[in-house]
């Protein structure tokens, strides 16, 4: 029977995981060099998680200067079998209020100049992204935070900047009118480095402003974020809770993400750079 492991990415305002059990922190190395901070190893009802913090202890790490390849390794070095990504969010809509937690569905990727892809010179694949999110996890996630007496939406378009500024109100208005639900700064290249290790991925987006862009409410900014996050984050882990009571003793099935890069390799073996190749073999061994 293959159990679920999931790598839990923290983001603002979530740095540890408390209630864990059977906690081990262990300091990791990557061919992308280290993750933002060393993996925090636990249990939660008897579902084996791994816990990072993507900016860091401390929140030294800004948006821009996150190790996302070496989180991304890092995990899937650690045996993770998916990932559940945890941000703050701004809410482009009307309807989703602070407090609100977005399981995004798609994503609008506006950063500039981050590294995208563990392949590249001398081993180049191009894996799909038409669903950049797991539905199978998000569905999961949830049920979880339904049950957990979350507001949940289903669904949701969150668009990513490169930040680490907070949008002009002319771009806010310009997001809301391109169709975005929420706006951050991390899921990218997240998302697609996940799809590319063979890990599902699915992200819990937790509103915690309105932007820049309704008349009559101040603009973001981090003090507000925070404020908001001391709940959002108790919500956070009460759905945390839920889906690993959901998930504890239930088999894993394949999901396709498992084995995306069967087709996704271009550059035939003969082609292919051995050192690349040898970096590779930490997320892409299945098929290197
Ligand atoms: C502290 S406000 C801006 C900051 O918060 C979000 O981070 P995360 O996605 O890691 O929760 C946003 O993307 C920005 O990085
Ligand atoms: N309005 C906003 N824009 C970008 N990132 C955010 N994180 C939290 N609120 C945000």
């Amino acid at each position: 029977m293959t159990h679920w492991k999931l790598g839990i990415i923290g983001g603002s305002g979530l740095y540890a995981l408390e209630g864990l059990e059977s906690v081990r922190s262990e300091t990791v190395e990557t061919p992308w060099g280290a993750p933002s901070a060393p993996l925090t190893h636990g249990t939660l009802n008897g579902v084996e998680l791994v816990f990072l913090p993507r900016h860091g202890a401390g929140h030294r790490l800004s948006p821009s200067d996150i190790p996302f390849r070496a989180n991304i390794a890092a995990l899937k070095m650690a045996g993770c079998t998916d990932i559940v990504s945890i941000s703050a969010c701004g809410s482009l809509r009307e309807h989703l209020a602070p407090g609100h937690f977005v399981i995004v569905d798609q994503y609008v990727d506006r950063t500039d100049g981050r590294a995208r892809s563990f392949f590249g010179a001398g081993c180049v694949a191009h894996v799909p992204m038409a669903q950049p999110v797991c539905a199978r996890l998000a569905g999961l996630i949830g049920d979880a935070g339904e049950a957990a007496g979350v507001p949940v939406q289903r669904g949701g378009t969150y668009i990513t900047i490169e930040g680490p500024q907070f949008s002009t109100r002319a771009e806010s208005e310009l997001y809301r009118h391109w169709g975005m639900d929420v706006i951050g700064m991390t899921n990218m290249p997240e998302a697609r480095l996940a799809r590319e290790a063979e890990l599902p991925y699915a992200s819990i987006a937790m509103v915690t402003d309105y932007d820049c862009w309704r008349d009559g409410e101040e603009s973001v900014d981090v003090a507000a974020v925070l404020r908001v996050m001391r709940d959002n984050t108790v919500k956070a882990r009460a759905l945390l809770t839920r889906l690993t009571a959901m998930l504890a003793g239930r088999e894993r099935a394949p999901d396709p993400v498992d084995t995306v890069l069967d087709t996704a390799i271009i550059t035939p073996p003969e082609a292919r750079d051995p050192e690349i190749v040898a970096r590779l073999r930490t997320i892409a061994g299945r098929v290197l």
